[in-house]
């Protein structure tokens, strides 16, 4: 049995005022693996718990199938939640534990053969008789799943169950969990924080800030066509680099994209997205290249849409298998306030006078504005001039993804070229402005 669960304008404000989520619709379909995503404290859990029926909406209404189900009890929902501290009866045996909601369920009936038949699903047919405090964390959060697939629910809630664990376990429970839903067939949600998790699980990743929804599409697209610059940045790894640009349009002259020293001047033919760009002439911009955008070649390489720009080498990530250069191009950075984390420093490299004060306020002002404008260049033009001046440079606004076989050094310039076609450009509220919004390129899926 399997589920479709809607959310319509479903909002929820605490008690002291908290607006936890604002306005979120959201279909998701019968046997789905959705992927609520987001930065802590953006109302991840609360739209769990909201579709669990452990959380009332304030605004708003949940379906279940279609029927409306917002003043229904948990129980009446035949939904199963794991947490990420998967609590067991720690006097009572794995049997015990995975066979306990039976028992309640069923009086009366013998929970053994379905007990016996999740164990084997889950390979823990030799844990069963031991207790939590005899088991591993993996082991114990398979015993919880038990307790969850046992009474064969309709959906799962998951909220981060994967989070007191190990990295190597996380991977191994990842992937079960993904075997065990699918086998079910049950329609689950699951709450992360960690992009890398929601990208190799979900069917569909609905990306959440200040509680409100800001995308929800597969991972693929919500990589590849990112609606706005938050998007953009809280997914994939290493980070996408945003500089800031300045369209250059000239009417007798190459469009081009000014990032301070240097520009991308775009190829012509002008394709769609470049042609309705040159609206924004002389406008700051927000441009943004994945890693992969750039490669380490001189121009005589370049390939139809890769054009020149240098970088100088500042720092040399090696990671066994590739390669992270951080490049000084002498362009701005264009920071997300809420996902700002200090960078690196490099050994023996003293910081310059900490940006804390300017970036202080503009966290405010962005926690303040919840999910209002990302970064507004505009209003905040002397702000971020002053932050980004006093921002530490040394580790480069480029980071470029290549393989070891480069022998790069610190202070070595380096000719790149950049694949236009894998450039982002968003406008300075940082929503998407090429490729355009509307445009969906065939992804083949
Ligand atoms: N019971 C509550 N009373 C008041 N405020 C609450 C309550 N529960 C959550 N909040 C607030 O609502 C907002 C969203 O919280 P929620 O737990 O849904 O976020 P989250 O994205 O799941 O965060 P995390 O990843 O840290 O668990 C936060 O600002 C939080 O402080």
């Amino acid at each position: 049995m399997t589920r479709a669960i809607s959310l319509k304008s479903v909002s929820k404000s605490y008690l002291r005022g908290t607006r936890a989520v604002e306005q979120l619709s959201l279909d998701i379909r019968p046997g789905e693996f959705l992927v609520l995503l987001g930065p802590s404290g953006c109302g991840k859990s609360t739209v769990l718990r909201m579709i669990a029926g452990l959380e009332e909406p304030t605004e708003g209404e949940v379906y279940l199938d279609g029927e409306y189900a917002t003043d229904l009890q948990p129980s009446e929902r035949n939904m199963a939640m794991v947490f990420q501290n998967f609590a067991l009866y720690p006097t009572m045996t794995s049997r015990g534990n995975i066979g306990f909601p039976l028992r309640l369920e069923a009086r009366g009936e013998d929970p053994a053969p379905r007990v016996d038949a999740t164990a084997r699903m889950l390979g823990i047919q030799d844990l069963l008789g031991r207790y939590p405090g005899q088991l591993s964390g993996g082991e114990r959060q398979r015993v919880a799943m038990g307790r969850a697939i046992v009474r064969n629910p309709s959906a799962f809630l998951m909220d981060e169950p994967l989070s007191n664990l190990d990295a190597k376990l996380r991977n191994h429970l990842r992937a079960e969990i993904s075997r065990i839903t699918r086998e079910l067939g049950a329609t689950t949600v699951y709450v992360t924080h960690d992009q890398a998790e929601a990208m190799s699980l979900g069917d569909r990743v609905a990306v959440l800030r200040g509680g409100i929804l800001q995308q929800v599409d597969t991972p693929r697209r919500v990589y590849a066509l990112p609606v706005n610059v938050f998007v953009a940045a809280f997914i994939g790894t290493p980070r996408i680099n945003l500089l800031r640009g300045v369209v250059r349009a000239p009417l007798d002259g190459a469009m081009s994209i000014s990032l301070g020293r240097q520009a991308l001047r775009l190829p012509e033919p002008l394709c769609l997205d470049h042609q309705l760009l040159r609206v924004q002439q002389g406008r700051e911009v927000i441009v943004g290249l994945r890693s992969e955008a750039v490669r380490l070649a001189p121009r005589s390489a370049a390939g139809p849409g890769e054009v020149p720009i240098s970088g100088l080498v500042e720092h040399v990530e090696y990671q066994g298998h590739e390669v992270l250069v951080h490049f000084n191009t002498g362009s701005q950075p264009a920071v997300v306030p809420e996902l700002e984390a200090p960078r690196p420093q490099q050994p023996g490299r003293r910081r310059r006078e900490s940006p804390v004060g300017v970036l202080g306020r503009l966290r405010e002002r962005a926690g303040s504005l919840r999910a209002g404008p990302v970064v507004t260049l505009d209003r905040d033009r002397d702000a971020y001039a002053s932050a980004e001046e006093r921002l530490p440079t040394d580790t480069g606004d480029l980071v470029v993804r290549t393989t070891p076989d480069h022998d790069l050094r610190h202070g070595m310039q380096v000719p790149l070229l950049v694949d236009i076609d894998h450039l982002f450009v968003f406008d300075q509220h940082g929503e998407r402005i090429s490729p355009a919004p509307e445009h969906l390129p065939d992804l083949g899926e």
